[in-house]
């Protein structure tokens, strides 16, 4: 256990080279406190949901993996996310998905309603955390062929368009409770394995079904509709109807939020490079932070380059106030609360490094067409001590040091997440 006067000292020296760059640290740490994440509820349970309609995943969506403890109940899975949610400094959200509703029976995806998720927004007022929400458009009979809102046949599009009102209303409804909006997330997983013939019908049956679905005004205090794209799946290597150009454009001319999943695009294609520029013409934007891995678009979040580059872009654009922070990754192949803590942590600490910046003063020599100074600058800024002003926070607000986290998940573990020996929990 690291010594807290040490963590303490440690602060007092780091925060002596930040303020003679002309940071003030405690502002610092004051702004960092308001930024909320939204942790996604399916890297808990690998995706799998409380319902009970018998259908796999599918849709492109695959979990690897077989550690021990997965959540089977809601109750196991808010116990776990509390857990989480004590390892991460700061006041974080929760992304919930359309399948994890208590239905306590078969109820089908266009029946769903508040009373179903009357369990989570109970705990989530509980513990002073709001929600996120999004409809669930794949493990489904109906997605089972590939295509939902976009469906050839208009009575699956049907469906499907009744799922997402259902969930607009649960969602506004859930940002009513909280005071502030809660963001519901299209991801639609539609498109074809090989090259299609027809392109366009598709798109055009999507765009129909989405505006049939946001055809009734919502309260924009209570929710706000996102859209979200991809590049492929598994099994929509060729086409992906929702992609890019398609949401971008929907986005815009709808004035919907664009949601930029950083593992959605190809390879060598960053989102960080992409929020100055969305955020000219749609009103706000949300991220999906991932880490794609070749084929896999949702590995845990790492402190790579990228994540860095996305802090640094929110805090230097000053976006942070139309910019919606969200997770998405699962891993099945590790602790899942571990999971979690690597990758908030990692985005908390990614947005201290970028506050710790002295942004002012690069944006100076830049517009002076001082590009050494600038360049100089953000190399030295990398071996600043800001380590000691992120153990310092975690200190503060009461979580673990260092990696302390782990140690608390391996007591949860053995205490809580062994006994959980059957797939299913008799809840
Ligand atoms: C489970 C989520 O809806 C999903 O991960 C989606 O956001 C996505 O990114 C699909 O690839
Ligand atoms: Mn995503």
């Amino acid at each position: 256990m690291v010594k807290s006067a040490n963590i303490e000292a440690a602060y007092r020296l780091a925060q002596e080279r930040y303020e003679s760059l002309g940071v003030d640290v405690d502002k610092v740490i004051e702004r960092l406190q308001k930024v909320a994440i939204s942790l996604h509820c399916w890297q808990g349970d690998d995706v799998a949901g409380f319902e009970d309609n018998g259908s796999e995943l599918g849709s492109g969506l695959a979990v690897t993996g077989n550690y021990p403890g997965r959540a089977r109940t809601a109750d196991e899975l808010r116990q776990d996310l509390q857990t989480a949610y004590s390892l991460i400094p700061g006041n974080h959200r929760l992304n919930l998905h359309a399948c994890y509703g208590e239905f306590h029976g078969q109820v089908d995806r266009d029946e769903i309603g508040v009373a179903h998720f009357e369990g989570w927004i109970q705990w989530a007022k509980g513990q002073g955390i709001s929600l996120d929400f999004n409809p669930t458009f794949f493990a489904h009979e109906k997605a089972s062929d590939g295509f939902t809102l976009s469906h050839q046949d208009a009575g699956v599009r049907k469906f499907w368009i009744d799922h997402g009102i259902a969930c607009r209303h649960i969602a506004a409804e859930m940002g009513k409770t909280q005071g502030n909006p809660c963001i519901n997330n299209f991801w639609v997983p539609d498109g074809y394995k090989d090259t299609p013939a027809d392109r366009k019908s598709p798109r055009e049956r999507l765009a129909a079904s989405l505006d049939q679905i946001f055809a009734e005004p919502v309260n924009q205090d209570h929710t706000l509709d996102a859209v979200e794209c991809k590049l492929f799946g598994i099994g929509s290597e060729s086409y992906v109807v929702g992609s890019h150009e398609f949401y971008l454009g929907y986005a815009i001319s709808r004035q919907k939020l664009l949601c930029l999943d950083a593992g959605h695009f190809h390879p060598t294609e960053v989102i960080s490079d992409k929020i100055s520029s969305v955020l000219m013409y749609v009103p706000e934007v949300l991220l999906h932070v991932s880490r794609g891995v070749r084929w896999d678009s949702d590995h845990v979040v790492t402190f790579s380059d990228e994540l860095q580059a996305i802090a640094h872009e929110i805090v230097r654009g000053k976006h942070l106030d139309r910019v919606h922070i969200g997770l998405d990754f699962f891993d099945a192949s590790i602790n899942r609360i571990a999971a979690w803590a690597i990758g908030t942590r990692n985005v908390v600490k990614a947005l201290l490094m970028a506050m710790l910046e002295p942004t002012d003063s690069l944006q100076q020599f830049e517009r002076d067409g001082d590009y050494t100074s600038r360049l100089a600058m953000m190399e030295e800024l990398k071996s600043m001590p800001f380590a000691a002003v992120w153990d310092y926070y975690c200190q503060t607000t009461g979580v673990p040091v260092g990696a302390e986290w782990l140690d608390k998940v391996r007591q949860y573990e053995s205490s809580t997440l062994s006994s959980r020996t059957s797939q299913t929990a008799s809840a």
